[in-house]
């Protein structure tokens, strides 16, 4: 298949450059999936490139099941021992000991408390200052659930462990080709209707609007809106919810100066000569949002957390349980996400405030 040709490249800035002293922490994941594979593929990739240091926030014993590591893995106490430790190993500051062994492709729901733990001590860290940013490894929605976690994804619970409505955080899905940002997330495809409102449709607008600005760098933000309905609703033909909700938010917001075309139909908005119009998509629901931009960009594409005071990442794709323990699995996602919180966290405006 040829790749799509990008139309607006919207790649990040360039990794590297300030703040090289605070390393990134990157949390465990799900210990079964392809996390700790991907983070010592990652540190490979690092060092041979000369990307600033990370470390892993988590439990060592996640690496013990990784067939062929060959990478040392150094406990640091301390994320300022991070560097050093970089030289020789992948460092790992413990968060909390597995409950039970890993085996690759089979998760265990005793092991949650610990993939949960290491979130919450990299926010920690995070929100401190010690650390530049946070990287997170894929977790399993329904294994974290399974063990009483009440959240949908890192997304909203970020926002919980930074003392926000859950709803404050806003997730966007960065590629090479595309930017897009799903307005509603994880919530069945039946309740999206009742939760696309104006006061969430604002939000996501306003802080979409802001953070190219202020961490992407992009002086006059342009976002396409897409409508929620076939054809954007065909004038009340197919739909409503563009003439009552998402038309009259646009309205109200372009009087505050965004720079919005909308609402669009969502199959029209995606070719390369669309693209060119735009610095990001803002999409009604979820698949209308990331099947665009992992169609396109599958290994390259990040997700990241917009709207809290910590930088945050992570790779696009899940857990990938069918191919854990097989070396199979592309590291281009994680690379990709250390990189872009790197870069996010090297502007000024993403300094993390202290907790
Ligand atoms: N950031 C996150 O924590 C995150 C993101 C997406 C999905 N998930 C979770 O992951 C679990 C599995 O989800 P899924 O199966 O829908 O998606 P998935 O991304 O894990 O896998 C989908 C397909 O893509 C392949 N794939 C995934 N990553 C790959 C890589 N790096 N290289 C090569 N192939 C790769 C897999 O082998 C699989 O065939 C779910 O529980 C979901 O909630 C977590
Ligand atoms: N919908 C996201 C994706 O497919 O990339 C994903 O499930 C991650 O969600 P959190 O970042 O909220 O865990």
């Amino acid at each position: 298949m040829t790749e799509a040709v990008p139309a607006a490249p919207v790649d990040p800035a360039p990794s590297g450059g300030g703040d090289r002293d605070r390393p990134l922490a990157l949390t465990m994941g799900d210990p079964a999936g392809v996390g700790p594979e991907l983070a010592l593929a990652a540190w490979h990739a690092a060092r041979a490139a000369g990307d600033a240091p990370f470390l892993v926030v988590g439990a060592a014993q996640a690496f013990d099941a990784v067939p062929g590591r060959a990478v040392p893995i150094v406990a640091i106490d301390d994320p300022a021992k991070a560097a050093q430790a970089f030289a020789t190993g992948l460092p790992v500051l413990k968060a909390a000991d597995l409950a039970a062994q890993p085996v690759p492709g089979r998760p265990d729901v005793a092991n949650a408390p610990a993939t949960i733990a290491a979130i919450d001590r990299a926010v920690t860290l995070a929100r401190a200052g010690a650390v530049a940013g946070l990287v997170t490894n894929p977790i399993a929605k329904h294994v974290l659930r399974a063990s009483g976690f009440a959240h949908a994804g890192h997304t909203d619970y970020l926002a919980h462990l930074c003392g926000r409505p859950a709803d404050a955080a806003v997730m966007m899905l960065a590629g090479r080709h595309l930017r897009t940002v799903p307005v509603t997330v994880h919530l069945p495809l039946a309740h999206v209707p009742a939760a696309l409102t104006p006061e969430r449709l604002t939000h996501v607008l306003r802080t979409t609007h802001r953070e190219l600005q202020t961490r992407f760098g992009i002086a006059a933000p342009r976002l396409a809106v897409t409508g929620l309905n076939p054809h954007a609703g065909e004038d009340g033909m197919l739909g409503y919810e563009e003439q009552r909700v998402i038309a009259p938010v646009l309205d109200r917001l372009r009087g505050e100066g965004l720079d919005l075309a909308g609402p669009l139909p969502a199959d029209t908005l995606f070719h390369a000569e669309a693209r060119a119009g735009y610095d990001a998509a803002v999409a009604m629901y979820h698949d209308q949002a990331l099947i665009p931009v992992k169609a396109l960009d599958f290994f390259g594409t990040v997700n990241v957390t917009l709207g809290l005071e910590i930088v945050r990442t992570s790779p696009d794709h899940g857990t990938a349980f069918d191919r854990a323990g097989t070396n199979s699995a592309r590291p281009d996602s994680l690379i990709a996400a250390l990189r872009l919180a790197r870069a996010m966290a090297a502007r000024a405006d993403a300094t993390p405030v202290a907790s």
